[in-house]
């Protein structure tokens, strides 16, 4: 081997160091260079893509507080039922949303926390980024005076709000878009769809506009997974979707209809005061519900037990005055828009009571005898107290207080109980008719759809047994009845939750978008989600409320349950008049499309909704557009002329 030549090594070690140290300098310019990019242009926060990382990030309470400079009012964004919301934004300059849960140690309000943290865990960011808002972490440090853990969670932020705000309160002038509307369509049931499809499915349990969130570019997100639950295998049987996303194992359920001789309305009432009765239990002696005053028809009632449901219920006393009254809430559910609450209430409650008085003419109310204790402890015989004082009690509307809290006390009752537990008795005793009527037709009652055709010709001509007020009520069966507290929504024709008071992790949802089999003590399933996507598609292409009254024309007051308006629109063949008015560049026959799917949402039978993979592709195109349910074709069985929107494959 040639000995090497010391003459070159000095050159050669020189020319690497050279090059090495020139490869250093590259690096620590471009290092730099990446540096003070950092500190000259940060990255707009909405660019950021939010990590989640499973388990979520635990903030101290310190920091969080930081991030929303100490939680100050200015940076107050929204107002759940369990607490506010506020903007914050972390040392990278990433945005984010902290939901401050205001529980005072409640079981409902650690328990839609600790929900929501464990499904989050559950969501896989990659393919759930788009469609739900991420979870980024959560904060549960003790409180330092009080026995209980502050809970926080940590959310992205989504700039525009929530659908609720957008849509129906600011009235965003992007939403007037129809394309921007048809989008949020299709992204909410993209969303579902995904969950749906995971392995268990979740199911959301709390679809409506407040839980659908709007980045800054109008994408809409799923949020609010306090209520969502991962179903179990056996749940999951029912509606299994196979590749296709078709149904599989799901039971086939021809629609066919009961013989029906009580209205839905009747029906409904008795499941919702059973609930009352059911919750009144938990509550202690001093902890009253207040329901305003007697019934003397099932149909008034129903306004009474929505008002017990709505927040009426109440820790810590009697008196009315501080919250809404009974009936009000319905009453100040359109508190804007010019309306006149007081005209209105009147117009309708002289309606509603007409209507009550062609209902029984003698203003009977067919009590049966039952032995209540009194307050001093004796038994007191209320069928006898009914018959001896009925000519006074006329129906509620007319009822006076004064005379009743006379009589209440002359019999040494508790105010105004009397008549709530005959009410009570006379319900279970009806439910129980039901019940054994339901067991022989092998259906309950929420699953009965609309009626055949022979079947509305019958009903039509015996007008006498359904009233106007069932008419009226028709789609809210098994709404009234939620399980949380809820946010501002007053106004929103949402009814409050009432957080604190039921700890039935069963009892959940949101009035007006609850499928009636949830509502009604069913179970659980994508289809309770199916259900809410109907209601909330008819809200976005009307632009307005489930249960709004804004004037006092009859024809507005039909108009007032969105649902039934649109189930008798679509009878009558005029959809389209169920369209928001102020939408631009309208694509009828997108809207026609929506208000399509969202009638085969609403049917009562839960295995006669479509599933969300078949939603999802009937708006996308990929699947061939639906039929109306045949119930609400127009006869002769018309229907829009779609043109064929399924894709070429
Ligand atoms: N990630 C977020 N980004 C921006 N705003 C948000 C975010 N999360 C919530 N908000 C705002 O805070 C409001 C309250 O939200 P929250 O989820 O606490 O209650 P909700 O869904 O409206 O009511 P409820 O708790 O009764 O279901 C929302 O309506 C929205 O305006």
């Amino acid at each position: 081997m040639p000995d090497s030549n010391p003459t070159l090594l000095p050159p050669i070690l020189a020319a690497s160091l050279t090059v090495t140290a020139l490869l250093l300098l590259l690096l620590l310019l471009i290092y730099r260079k990446k540096l003070s990019n950092k500190r000259t242009t940060p990255i707009p926060p909405d660019l950021i893509k939010p990590t989640t990382p499973t388990p979520p990030r635990r903030f101290s309470y310190s920091s969080l507080r930081l991030a929303t400079s100490s939680f100050s009012a200015s940076n107050r964004v929204g107002q759940g039922g369990f607490g506010s919301v506020f903007k914050g934004a972390l040392k990278s300059g990433q945005e984010i949303a902290v939901k401050v849960m205001d529980h005072n140690g409640s079981l409902q309000g650690e328990r839609e926390f600790h929900n929501e943290l464990s499904l989050a865990s559950k969501l896989d960011a990659a393919t759930c980024a788009d469609h739900v808002v991420s979870i980024l972490g959560f904060s549960s440090d003790h409180h330092c005076r009080r026995r209980y853990r502050r809970l926080l969670l940590v959310y992205e932020y989504m700039r525009n709000g929530s659908l609720q705000d957008a849509l129906l309160d600011k009235k965003c002038p992007e939403l007037m878009d129809w394309k921007k509307r048809f989008a949020i369509a299709i992204n909410i049931a993209k969303g579902i769809q995904i969950l749906h499809c995971l392995s268990p499915p979740i199911v959301h349990g709390d679809i409506k506009p407040s839980n659908i969130l709007i980045d800054a570019f109008f994408n809409a997100k799923l949020a609010d997974f306090g209520l969502a639950r991962a179903l179990t295998e056996d749940e999951v049987g029912g509606t299994v979707l196979d590749e296709e996303g078709t149904k599989n194992g799901d039971n086939i359920d021809n629609g066919s209809i009961l013989e029906e001789t009580e209205s839905v309305v009747t029906e409904e009432v008795a499941l919702n005061v059973d609930l009352l009765s059911a919750e009144a239990v938990t509550l202690s002696p001093d902890e009253t519900a207040v329901v305003d005053a007697p019934p003397s028809s099932t149909s008034e009632c129903c306004l009474d037990v929505v008002s017990v449901d709505s927040g009426n219920i109440r820790r810590g006393g009697v008196g009315r005055k501080k919250s809404l009254s009974g009936r009000d809430w319905w009453w100040k559910q359109d508190g804007g828009g010019g309306s006149e609450p007081g005209r209105v209430k009147d117009y309708v409650m002289e309606w509603i009571g007409s209507e009550i008085k062609k209902e029984r003419p003698n203003g009977e109310w067919n009590a049966t005898p039952i032995s209540v204790e009194g307050n001093g402890n004796e038994t007191v015989n209320v069928k006898a107290e009914e018959k001896k004082h009925r000519k006074r009690f006329e129906w509620w509307g007319s009822l006076d207080e004064e005379r009743i809290q006379k009589q209440n006390k002359k019999n040494r009752k508790k105010p105004r109980e009397w008549w709530k537990e005959e009410f009570c008795d006379e319900l279970a005793k009806k439910k129980k008719k039901r019940e054994v009527k339901g067991s022989c037709g092998g259906e309950m009652w929420w699953q009965r759809d609309e009626f055949s055709a022979p079947e509305r010709k019958k009903r039509k001509n015996s007008r006498g047994s359904k009233s106007s007020i069932d008419f009226w009520l028709d789609g809210f069966s098994g709404e009234f009845r939620s399980g949380r507290r809820n946010s501002q929504d007053w106004a929103s024709g949402e009814i409050p939750k009432s957080g604190g008071i039921s700890s039935t992790p069963s009892m959940r949802g949101t009035v007006c978008y609850i499928a009636p089999e949830y509502g009604g003590g069913g179970n659980l399933s994508e289809k309770c989600d199916v259900y809410s996507y109907g209601v909330l598609l008819l809200v976005l292409v009307s632009g307005r409320r489930p249960l709004q009254v804004t004037a006092s024309p009859m024809s507005e007051f039909e108009r007032a349950n969105l649902i039934s308006w649109a189930r008798q629109l679509a009878r009558n063949g005029k959809l389209l008049d169920l369209v928001d008015p102020n939408i631009q560049s309208l694509d009828r026959e997108q809207a026609m499309l929506c208000i399509t799917i969202a009638l085969l949402c609403l049917q009562r039978s839960p295995s006669m909704r479509p599933t969300m993979v078949e939603i999802v592709g009937m708006l996308s195109g990929e699947a061939d557009p639906p039929h109306l349910p045949f119930e609400f074709s127009p006869s002769p069985p018309s229907s829009f002329p779609f043109k064929t929107r399924k894709k070429a494959r």
